[in-house]
């Protein structure tokens, strides 16, 4: 498990990272959402000792990082890294040798990762030939070469298509599946919500939301609920109460405090029946635009 506690960061007069605490727990993909400026980038360079916190710990299960473990650390920066004129196996290997990987090691998982992640046919080309999309998964390939305990991976899914971003996904999932923990910045709520177990909110250099998807969903599930009937819900919206947010037919999500939302279902009950009631769980994107103000 890897563990923030109170990392804070300024430069000169701005605040960029301030009191950041959260876990990344061992088999867990975890999303770190945040605005342009929110401070993602600042934490993972403090989490990689890339850059000094001014205070706080990052710890690994339980002790402080060090540099030793720091290298068994995959890590894709923002600044991308490559050597442009390298070819990408060539590449490839180098870096897992940097990392002490043996040779034949690292020719290996070199063209495991090469096929994994479907770039075959760009085996033998320089990186600089690649599409953009290739050359941020060749990227995402240093990353994982060395086999790592723990990954950090800034933008992971940027400039990827939907393809791509599930086959991506795929990769990291496994290693996630091996209990690793996996931390990864996007802007993609959508990939977001899809994928991970865990979601870190930070906004202003604060954390201001985190926990797992399903209980941050939970705890700010508010007073929105939804009702599908057989027939039609058009008069929900005279029920005493209630606002209704959206209306399809036998489709309503509505607004209201818990005792209306049970006269409204007392009554669907005894005209129609019922398909469906409940609250609505707001998407990661409606918690986003909540929490970030
Ligand atoms: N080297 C630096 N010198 C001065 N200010 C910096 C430096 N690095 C980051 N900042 C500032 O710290 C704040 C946090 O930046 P950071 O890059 O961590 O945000 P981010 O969440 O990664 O944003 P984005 O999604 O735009 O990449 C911003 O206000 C930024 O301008």
């Amino acid at each position: 498990m890897l563990q923030l506690d109170g990392i804070t960061k300024s430069f000169g007069d701005r605040l960029a990272v301030d009191d950041v605490s959260f876990t990344v727990g061992g088999g867990r993909l975890t999303g770190f959402v945040g605005g342009n400026g929110a401070g993602k980038t600042t934490t993972m360079r403090i989490i990689l000792g890339v850059l000094g916190s001014d205070a706080g710990t990052v710890n690994l299960n339980g002790a402080p990082l060090d540099a030793a473990g720091r290298r068994r650390f995959g890590y894709m920066p923002e600044e991308r890294g490559l050597y442009p004129k390298m070819r990408v196996h060539e590449q490839l290997v180098y870096l897992a040798r940097l990392r002490g990987v043996r040779a034949a090691d690292a020719a290996a998982r070199a063209d495991e990762l090469i096929d994994r992640l479907e770039l075959t046919e760009r085996r033998n080309d320089p990186v600089e030939k690649l599409s953009l999309g290739n050359q941020q998964r060749a990227q995402i390939a240093a990353a994982l070469v060395h086999d790592p305990d723990v990954l950090v991976l800034d933008e992971p899914f940027s400039g990827l298509d939907p393809m791509a971003v599930e086959t991506v996904l795929g990769v990291l999932s496994e290693f996630a599946a091996r209990g690793v923990p996996v931390l990864f910045s996007s802007h993609q709520l959508d990939v977001v919500e899809r994928l991970c177990d865990d979601i870190v909110v930070i906004g202003g250099g604060r954390i201001l939301a985190a926990g797992s998807r399903d209980d941050l969903r939970e705890r700010n599930a508010g007073s929105r609920w939804e009702l599908t009937v057989d027939g039609d819900a058009g008069w929900v919206r005279t029920a005493t109460g209630v606002q209704v947010i959206e209306f399809d037919g036998d489709h309503v999500v509505f607004d209201a405090d818990p005792a209306s939302a049970q006269a409204v279902l007392q009554r669907a009950t005894s005209t129609d029946s019922v398909q469906r009631f409940g609250r609505r769980r707001p998407t990661l994107t409606e918690i986003f635009r909540e929490v970030v103000q």
